[in-house]
């Protein structure tokens, strides 16, 4: 499978968002009111991990757990929760991290519901942003990279499940669909 963006790449890449987001957030935080990263499981898991570290201001994480695209690669347009953050983020500086913002469903839903909890500013970070496909309109504060309607795994991403632990980025070809 090709490789879209090498782990050197998105190394680089989520250094700078860690600084840039550290640098944007250093008046509002301290070890006193961090902020909050909230993780989208799964895919967001490894992203997520990478980020935290490298921002270099106070910060805790959480995650939530949505469903909405199962086995397939098409979403069903019905997101569901399935886990609730565990700690109340009320009048906290709170970023919502995902792997991928593609028709933009499942982070529309999730940033309505963390509204919910009134934060005080909710932002989003995604690694890759296909704006193509953009369904609902959303878009995310800070992006690692764009990139065009194709299907891509690793770095968190699946297919089917599989090849998340994969450490680049790569293009999944259209001819393996279904195997
Ligand atoms: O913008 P959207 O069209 O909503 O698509 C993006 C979402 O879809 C994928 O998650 P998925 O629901 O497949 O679950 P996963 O994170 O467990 O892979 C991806 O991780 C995002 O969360
Ligand atoms: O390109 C993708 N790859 C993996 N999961 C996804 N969820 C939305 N788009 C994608
Ligand atoms: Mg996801």
């Amino acid at each position: 499978m090709e490789v879209l963006f090498s782990q050197e790449a998105i190394a680089a890449r989520v250094k700078a968002l860690g600084d840039q987001i550290s640098a944007d957030y250093a008046a509002e935080s301290d070890s006193q009111h961090p902020i909050v990263l909230i993780g989208v499981l799964k895919g967001a898991a490894i992203f997520l991990a990478d980020l935290a570290r490298s921002i270099q201001i106070s910060n805790t994480f959480d995650f939530v757990a949505v469903s909405s695209y199962g086995r397939a690669r098409v979403s069903s347009g019905a997101v569901k929760l399935i886990k609730d953050i565990d700690n109340p983020i009320e009048g906290k500086h709170v970023i919502l991290v995902e792997d991928i913002l593609d028709t933009g469903l499942t982070l529309s839903y999730l940033r309505g519901l963390m509204l919910q909890h009134k934060p005080a500013s909710l932002k989003i970070a995604t690694c890759l942003d296909k704006p193509e496909r953009r369904l609902v309109p959303i878009e995310a504060d800070y992006v690692g990279f764009s990139i065009p309607n194709q299907f891509v795994i690793g770095y968190g991403m699946d297919y089917a499940e599989i090849y998340r632990n994969i450490p680049d980025i790569r293009l999944y070809p259209e001819e393996a669909v279904g195997h």
